[in-house]
């Protein structure tokens, strides 16, 4: 389990991270979202020991990561510029990675680099910036992680390594219970990937959510009536977010239980109606503004 207690950096004058707090489950993959500036870059360094907090704590099974080098050696951090020493390979990495990590594994070197369309003995500079991450990713996963910190890991991905990066990140938190947290500043990248995603803004947590729990309390309904009924009436009898009307269609957003809504709907008479799946912006939008915050500007 990684705990995070009211953790504060500042850099000279300038507050990153202000009183953040929030716990990965050991075994979870845990989403941090927000837009260039929020923090998380600041946030995953503090957590791998790069920098060092200005006030409160993070812990990493009860110990602080920087005190602690035995968990360093089972936590990989991908940062959003990976850096490789001058004219290193894959296979150098490989000398150099498994003489620190314990946990190396030359067969699943093997195995991720036959996976992965990059030759391990090109020169990393000369690599694009997407084949880049991947030698990153096929160094790290080889040293099979018990705490997997990745910082916008999905930029300069094309689709198909995408798919392929995240099925083999799922593998190994079912197969070894790895604990990841992962930052990126689109949320769609991780819609169908995370546990629970976090909203970061100007430094604090704004928002932590598991996704199921998002998810299946709140729906988008679309409905058809001959005679549209009034929406102050509708909202008597249903939480409705938001909505919008064309024609003799209307389609709103709404929480609660959805047999409950469309029970509800049935009273003013639709001709038709159904449940449309909700993308997790949507449900964030709706979260967020039900806090009172304006999501433009928020998530990128
Ligand atoms: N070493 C540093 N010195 C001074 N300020 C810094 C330093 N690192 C980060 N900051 C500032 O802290 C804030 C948070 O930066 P951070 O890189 O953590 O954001 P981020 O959410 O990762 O953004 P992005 O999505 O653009 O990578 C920014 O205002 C940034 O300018």
């Amino acid at each position: 389990m990684i705990e995070i207690k009211t953790l504060t950096k500042k850099f000279g004058s300038f507050t990153a991270l202000n009183g953040v707090s929030f716990e990965i489950p050991t075994g979870s993959i845990f989403g941090l979202v927000g837009s260039n500036g929020a923090g998380k870059s600041t946030l995953l360094r503090t957590l791998a020991g790069v920098y060092r907090p200005d006030g409160g704590n993070v812990f990493f099974e009860g110990s602080p990561p920087y005190e602690h080098t035995e968990i360093k050696s089972r936590l990989f951090f991908i940062s959003d510029y990976p850096y490789f020493p001058p004219q290193s390979t894959l296979e150098d990495l490989k000398s150099l990675l498994r003489d620190f990590y314990p946990g190396w594994d030359d067969k699943t070197f093997d195995r991720l680099c036959a996976m992965f369309p990059i030759n391990r003995k090109d020169k990393l500079k000369d690599m694009s910036k997407g084949m880049q991450r991947q030698a990153a990713l096929i160094a790290a996963l080889s040293t099979r992680p018990d705490y997997f910190l990745l910082d916008e890991i999905f930029d300069g991905l094309d689709p198909v390594v995408r798919q392929l990066l995240k099925k083999l990140i799922a593998g190994e938190v079912a197969d070894r219970g790895m604990t990841v947290l992962i930052a990126s500043h689109n949320l769609r990248e991780l819609e169908d990937f995370c546990d629970t995603i976090a909203l970061l803004h100007r430094g604090g947590v704004l928002l932590e959510k598991e996704l199921d729990s998002l998810r299946l309390g709140i729906h988008r309904i679309q409905a058809v009536f001959l005679d549209m009924p009034e929406l102050p009436k509708m909202k008597e009898k249903i939480d409705i977010v938001s909505w919008e009307r064309s024609g003799s269609v209307l389609s709103f957003v709404a929480r609660g239980e959805l047999e409950e809504i469309l029970g509800a709907l049935e009273q003013f008479g639709p001709q038709f109606q159904e449940a449309v799946p909700l993308s997790l912006e949507e449900v964030f939008i709706s979260e967020m503004e039900a806090a009172g915050y304006d999501i433009n500007n928020i998530v990128g």
